[in-house]
């Protein structure tokens, strides 16, 4: 239903060009949740930006539908907006705190004028409030942000968007600054988005094993490129790339599947500059050979929902 195609994002900053976007193409089907991880600086948050046409890129398009966003204009710009929606990592800062939560779920429906009356308002805003786990309902909507835990802000977060009637959100870390014991929990209502209401997920994280429970299929990105990618028991079960081996090995905590011990790749500490042409992980990367340094490898298939960028395949 959306797709990245060769998206190419510069930020120039002192002189130094950094490709927060190096060629990425990506997809996300209807009623799925697609998983994007890699290590902070490597490019998700410029990724999902751009998807929902919060960045231009320099290059590459975004379709929708089949349509291209970043020449949607007028009403089909609006319906864009309304339908694509993104939960950030922090709460505090997404929403107004000065406003009752009740407000701050039907801020986006006046926007878009879609209650005709103030009880329809209520009901929609009740109903989103209830099927994001907060109840009484009555008594949430007539909370402050500050009378809140950070994980009751973030639900009110995702009522916000889910008022709206999306048919995709990026929820861009949407439980790391949350406690351990309630990240499930809020994983949970994401998975209840796509089972029940039928809407499609980026899910951008740093942390690998936050996939494991709720991705259909994971993207690895390493420096503005994506470097491998497949269905979630594929890149978890079976992961190719010594970047991504090494990112499920430095899961912290024990993975009761067990898929964590079963990879103990050593990084190798950075010993040379990156030569500006070959892989660019091959500094760190202990299998490195000649070919790494010469030229950076393609993504290409190993199976049919299994894809990765190394020479080693
Ligand atoms: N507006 C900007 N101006 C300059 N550089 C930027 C800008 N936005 C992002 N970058 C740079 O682009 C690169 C990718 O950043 P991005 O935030 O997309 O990565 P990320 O994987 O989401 O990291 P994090 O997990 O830390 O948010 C980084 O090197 C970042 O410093």
């Amino acid at each position: 239903m959306i797709e990245g195609k060769s998206l190419r994002v510069y930020f120039k900053s002192r002189d130094v060009l950094v490709k927060a976007l190096d060629g990425v193409n990506v997809s996300v089907k209807d009623k799925e949740i697609v998983g994007i991880v890699g290590e902070s600086g490597s490019g998700k948050t410029t990724l999902g930006r751009t998807i929902l046409n919060l960045q231009r890129p320099d290059s590459g398009e975004v379709l929708w539908n089949g349509k291209n966003v970043f020449k949607l204009k007028g009403k089909e710009e609006k319906e864009f907006r309304r339908q694509n929606q993104i939960i950030y990592q922090n709460p505090y800062e997404a929403v107004d705190i000065r406003l009752k939560v009740y407000d701050i779920v039907a801020e986006g429906l006046r926007v878009h004028n879609i209650p005709k009356n103030r009880e329809e308002e209520r009901k929609i805003v009740l109903d989103t409030l209830r099927d994001v786990g907060l109840t009484p309902e009555e008594e949430y909507a007539k909370s402050l942000p500050n009378q809140l835990s950070g994980g009751q802000l973030q639900r009110v977060a995702i009522a916000r968007a889910l008022v709206l009637n999306p048919s995709f959100m990026v929820a861009d870390e949407p439980v790391s600054m949350l406690d351990m014991s309630i990240r499930a929990g809020v994983l949970d209502i994401f998975k209840r988005l796509r089972d029940e209401r039928g809407i499609s997920i980026m899910m951008i994280t740093h942390d690998i094993s936050t996939l494991g429970y709720v991705a259909d299929r994971i993207y690895v990105m390493y420096q503005g490129k994506v470097i491998e990618h497949g269905s979630t028991d594929a890149v978890l079960d079976k992961p190719l790339h010594p970047y991504t081996q090494g990112l499920i090995s430095a899961v912290p905590i024990p993975d009761p599947s067990g898929r964590a011990s079963l990879f103990s790749v050593k990084v190798k500490e950075e010993t040379e500059p990156y030569n500006g042409k070959g892989c660019k992980y091959y500094p760190k990367c202990p299998f490195a050979m000649a070919s790494c340094r010469e030229k950076e490898p393609e993504l290409s298939g190993v199976s049919s929902d299994h894809y990765v960028a190394c020479f080693l395949y």
